[in-house]
């Protein structure tokens, strides 16, 4: 078998949930490798604060008129996209060349958005630290979200008291407008989960297609996540419901993608 198929067949193996491309490999990393990537991190670049979480940027700078204004990955990085590239059989031979980190304090989270439509629709998610909770919702109808939304640039995400989380969504009345994505058209819904994943630390989160386009994706900001049921991703990590897992410490996550249209050299615009 080839490489590739190899590597199709390990992520179809992997499949969560019932949306049809959502993937989750656990222990994608090992903890000596999560300690060196954490050091990596905390040692260099520069964080930008944002409403509950701090963002850092690499490969460039995505614009929405050029593509990629390109900047070398570090090499500690390159290593890692590499490796995601290969063992999932992403990209079809290209390699992912834009990465985010995250990192949030117990208690926060990041809104429901989408990522925006200069990626390649394929997304992998790198968790390091403490766990959440991604939930991925359906997006609405546009006449629907015109009626729920409280206008453009804002969404709602569970409030920051709320110390439970089951795989039901969070009731209206519980929800807060928080600044948009970075990353992309956000829009708010207040519909149930289609899927929630556990992202313990050192697993890697994939999704694409279908998850990617027809749904936005956030995590709620509490601290503690309840799990009620047994489920894929449960049983993939060797867990067992009913379960809780509280956020203790902070979370950093790499999200790792692909802008196909690239601009090299930093221009002045
Ligand atoms: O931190 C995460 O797991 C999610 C990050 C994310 O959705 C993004 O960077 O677009
Ligand atoms: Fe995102």
């Amino acid at each position: 078998m080839s490489e590739s198929n190899a590597a199709k067949d390990k992520l179809e193996a992997n499949r969560v949930g019932k949306l049809p491309s959502v993937y989750l490999l656990p222990d994608f990393i090992d903890e000596i490798a999560e300690a060196r990537l954490l050091s990596q991190v905390h040692s260099r670049g520069r964080w930008k604060q944002l409403s509950g979480r701090r963002l850092q940027e690499y490969g460039g700078t995505v614009h929405q008129k050029h593509g990629l204004l390109q900047a070398p990955l570090p090499s500690w990085m390159r290593a890692l996209t590499e490796r995601v590239a290969s063992e999932t059989g992403l990209w079809n031979g290209a390699l992912p060349n834009h990465v985010l980190l995250n990192a949030y304090p117990p208690g926060s989270g990041i809104m429901s958005h989408q990522d925006g439509p200069l990626y390649d629709p394929c997304v992998c998610i790198l968790s390091l630290g403490c766990p959440a909770t991604m939930h991925f919702k359906r997006k609405q109808p546009l006449h629907q979200q015109q009626q729920q939304q409280p206008g453009p640039g804002s969404g709602f995400v569970s409030s920051p008291d709320q110390t439970l989380r089951s795989r039901q969504h969070s009731p209206e009345s519980s929800c807060q407008p928080v600044q948009a994505a970075e990353t992309g058209a956000e829009s708010a819904t207040h519909i149930n989960p289609a899927l929630s994943v556990l992202l313990m630390p050192r697993s890697l989160l994939i999704f694409r297609h279908s998850a990617y386009e027809e749904c936005l994706h956030g995590i709620d900001e509490v601290v503690q996540d309840h799990f009620s049921h047994q489920e894929d991703d449960l049983t993939l990590y060797g867990l067992q419901a009913p379960c809780s897992l509280h956020r203790k410490s902070e979370r950093v996550s790499l999200t790792i993608r692909r802008v196909p249209r690239v601009r090299r050299g930093l221009l002045r615009l």
